[in-house]
């Protein structure tokens, strides 16, 4: 392997990271990025490890077998967690709850996975003097400026009031009643503790918001590799009605917008900040894709379009359905509008810059989609509904 050096021309020296949620979508791609292009070791910690099993077995048969090693394990009740900490150069906290089915129905769970869980991993590190690398999310940012501006006003198009910037943007949710903030809410709290822990305790950290990656291993398919009655983030509802043949739900109206950027370009992002913490340390990164932005019944149409083209099957003539978020998600849901990162910071510090359209992006996930579920959902749809 080539030697490695950072964007200023020193060399890396290899690293033990402590990868806590490694068997996630996130992990599993940024544990094959390091396997595969890097001599750093990874210590992953999760309490599954199905995503990244073909990295681990067989046993010893890897170029990189003896540079991953996992360790099964809940960071709300393991005493295993400080040491292995303790053994690494570098911790990267990915574990969380993060799918917006659960904030407004399991409103405890999401706080305590998103701020008390990660409470002991900001500890360690900066008791121990280890760097941390924090995932947190885009949706801090809650909803624009410019949505609480009357429908009509000119001044909803003006950037300042809808981009988002790490420095200067207010964080906006809605009233408590509205669970769906349990999650944005808790994460801007361990946010500013690790702000905190820097400014008063010197403790090196990296905050990192995503917005919207997605890719191949994004959650699950219901019925298939998750529970029937699961409700997984929209690219894996999406797939999941493309792959039953049935039409996309929109969310009241599917008028949202987001901006979606590929695993593999974001997955870059990160082995900068890994790779340059002169450059990355005490800074918030936004990484998405402000090129790719669509309207969520726009990404279902182009979803649409793209599984057929994989697949080789024709599209339903009414490819969508409308359904209100109260009977999707339940009471207390509520939406982000528009979600535009700003990329100033993270383009100034790495020199990073998304680089795949969303039709691409889309192409290459559908492609794994359809090889990775269609027979199976064939399957599943012949067999007999058990009594
Ligand atoms: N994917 C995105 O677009 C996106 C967007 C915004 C924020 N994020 C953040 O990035 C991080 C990773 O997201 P992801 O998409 O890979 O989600 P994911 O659900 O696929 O991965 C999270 C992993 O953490 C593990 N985990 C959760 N609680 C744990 C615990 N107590 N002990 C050990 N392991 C635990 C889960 O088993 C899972 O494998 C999360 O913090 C999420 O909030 C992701
Ligand atoms: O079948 C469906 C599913 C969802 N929608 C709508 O799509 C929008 C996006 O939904 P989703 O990808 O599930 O999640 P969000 O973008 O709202 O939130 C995520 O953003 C980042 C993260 O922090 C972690 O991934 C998470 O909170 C939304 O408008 C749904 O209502 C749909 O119409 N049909």
């Amino acid at each position: 392997m080539a030697a490695r050096v950072d964007l200023d021309g020193k060399p890396i020296k290899p690293l033990t990271i402590c990868m806590i949620g490694a068997g996630g979508f996130i992990g599993s791609h940024l544990c094959e990025k390091l396997m595969a292009e890097t001599p750093h070791k990874v210590l992953a910690l999760d309490v599954y490890s199905d995503k990244i099993k073909h990295l681990l077995e067989p046993a010893g048969a890897h170029p990189w077998s003896d540079r991953i090693q996992f360790h099964r394990l809940n960071i709300k009740n393991d005493s295993r967690l400080e040491g292995l900490i303790k053994m690494s150069d570098l911790t990267i906290n990915l574990a969380a709850i993060c799918t917006p089915a659960d904030y407004n129905t399991r409103p405890l769970d999401t706080i305590y996975s998103n701020f008390i869980d990660a409470l002991p991993v900001v500890k360690y590190c900066s008791e121990n003097n280890k760097r941390l690398i924090h995932f947190s999310t885009c949706e801090v940012y809650g909803k624009t400026i410019g949505s609480f501006l009357p429908k009509d006003s000119p001044l909803r198009k003006e950037p300042e009031y809808f981009v988002l910037k790490e420095d200067e943007s207010p964080c906006i949710f809605g009233p408590i009643e509205k669970q769906r903030w349990s999650y944005a809410c808790a994460k801007q709290l361990i946010e500013r503790l690790i702000y905190a822990e820097g400014a008063e305790n010197g403790l090196e950290f990296t905050i990192v918001r995503p917005f919207n990656w997605i890719g191949p291993r994004m959650d699950f398919i219901p019925g298939i590799d998750g529970p029937s009655e699961g409700v997984p983030r929209v690219l894996a509802c999406f797939s999941n009605n493309l792959l039953r043949h049935e039409p996309l739900k929109l969310v009241d109206g599917g008028v949202s917008q987001r901006t979606f950027v590929y695993i593999k370009d974001a997955i870059e992002a990160v082995m900068l900040m890994i790779e340059n913490p002169a450059r990355a340390n005490g800074h918030i990164f936004n990484v998405g894709n402000p090129n790719n932005e669509v309207t969520v019944r726009q990404l279902a149409e182009m979803m649409t379009d793209v599984y057929s083209k994989v697949s080789g099957e024709p599209s339903l003539e009414e490819p969508t359905v409308d359904v209100s978020s109260q009977e999707f998600y339940g009471a207390g849901y509520d939406d982000s509008d528009k979600r535009i990162p700003d990329m100033t910071i993270i383009n100034k510090q790495l020199g990073w810059d998304p680089k795949t359209s969303l039709w691409d992006l889309l192409e290459s996930t559908l492609t794994y989609q359809h090889r990775t579920y269609a027979e199976a959902m064939k399957q599943a749809i012949a067999k007999p509904a058990a009594n």
